[in-house]
């Protein structure tokens, strides 16, 4: 085991500030710390030119959200009975308010490779990542929790590992060459990493590209306070899977409102999650056009609306109005896709690529609809 002390990093660009994480390994990750001269995010990858792209996009030259008063804050963050701390309203939120937006501390590839003697029960890997991260950032981040044994992982893995979200690197949509599987990325957050589980979520945890920021919107609205809450797992999940997940990954039996129900609701909830499973897996894996009619996709709506899953809605409405298309139910499919371009932004705002692309198909073909009415 490397002790603590061994510094196995070595500068290898000040501007912007580039470390290799192991110099007996000249493919070994990198640190890229980020905006130039403040260092309050270290982003980790072994590809370099990934790096140097990230470093010259021009949101690092913009202010970082998180910095904003904390009056201006609508939550509050404090224990929450059984959970640890979590995020509170301290104030009534409205369905598709932004409610939070901040730029990651810590941003890494989930697929990285480091040195044997650099484990997750040593942690110097990690420590080494934070080593030039600003006081700021450093603070921030050893005040999250950890909810792994100390016993068996440094603090550090520990934090990363209950606290990290899905954030991606690239814009997707547009970018031809990206791939889901080996582009995946985590993200540490200050505040979004205090946000705690729910299976019927109040808010959606969404990650803007444009602004490199991890964004928490309003699903529903949240009375005073209400706990703010997103979810961990795939919501279209059986409870049992849900839970079994959960505890697995995060170490907690989940209490919410959908786990606790009586036995009868616990499996009508589950009926119509995995009927929401099956059809969203027919729509968006199976050759288009799937063999779906327009009676199972209303069901399927109707089943998101029982189950209050607003991203499950939104996702519903958009394959929806490709499938209502195809078969030629034109007005209904506009109206379709505009709902879902109205869920999508309530939900994700106005950095979803999925707002982008109905917004432009509104353009297109909503004025060629009405021309067809008059
Ligand atoms: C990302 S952290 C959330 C913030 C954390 N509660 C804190 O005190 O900083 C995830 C950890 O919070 C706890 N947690 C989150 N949601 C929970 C829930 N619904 N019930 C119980 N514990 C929960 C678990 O320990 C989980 O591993």
């Amino acid at each position: 085991m490397l002790p603590h002390s061994k510094d196995t990093t070595h500068i290898v660009s000040a501007n912007p500030l580039v470390a290799i994480s192991d110099t007996r390994y000249e493919d070994a990750p990198c640190f890229l710390y980020l905006p130039v001269g403040r260092a309050d995010t270290v982003v980790v990858d072994y590809r370099r030119d990934i790096l140097s792209k990230v470093a010259e996009w021009p949101i690092w030259s913009l202010p970082d959200d998180s910095l904003a008063s904390l009056d201006k804050r609508p939550y509050n963050i404090e224990v929450v009975p059984d959970k640890g701390k979590g995020m509170v309203a301290r104030r009534e939120i409205r369905a598709g308010e932004l409610i939070w937006s901040e730029r990651p501390i810590y941003a890494a590839r989930r697929t990285l490779t480091c040195a044997a003697d650099q484990t997750d029960t040593n942690g110097v890997f990690y420590r080494a990542a934070l080593q030039r991260l600003s006081p700021r950032s450093k603070e921030a981040f050893f005040a999250l929790a950890s909810a792994y044994p100390p016993a068996e992982f440094d603090i550090v893995p520990g934090i990363l590992n209950t606290n990290c979200l899905e954030i991606c690197m690239s814009d997707a949509e547009s970018d031809e060459h990206h791939d889901p599987a080996e582009d995946s990325y985590a993200g540490l957050f200050p505040t979004l990493s205090r946000v705690n589980h729910s299976c019927t979520p109040s808010a959606n945890y969404f990650f803007a590209f444009p602004t490199f920021s991890g964004q928490l919107w309003a699903a529903h609205d949240i009375a005073v306070g209400e706990e703010i809450t997103i979810t961990y797992t795939p919501l279209t999940a059986p409870r049992i899977e849900r839970r079994a997940f959960l505890a697995r990954t995060r170490f907690f039996v989940c209490a919410c409102p959908a786990c606790i129900v009586p036995p009868r609701q616990a499996e009508a909830s589950d009926a119509r999650r995995i009927g929401m499973c099956a059809l969203l897996e027919r729509l968006q894996h199976t050759r288009f056009p799937p063999c779906v009619s327009q009676e199972e996709l209303e069901q399927a709506l109707e089943w998101t609306e029982d189950e209050k899953m607003m991203v499950e809605r939104a996702k519903v409405l958009l394959y929806g109005s490709q499938v209502l298309t195809v078969y030629g139910e034109l007005r209904t499919a506009m109206d379709w896709a505009m709902r879902a371009r109205d869920a999508f932004r309530m939900v994700e705002g106005e950095g979803s690529c999925n707002v982008r692309r109905l917004d432009d198909a509104d353009r297109v073909h909503g004025s060629d609809l009405l021309k067809e009415q008059e």
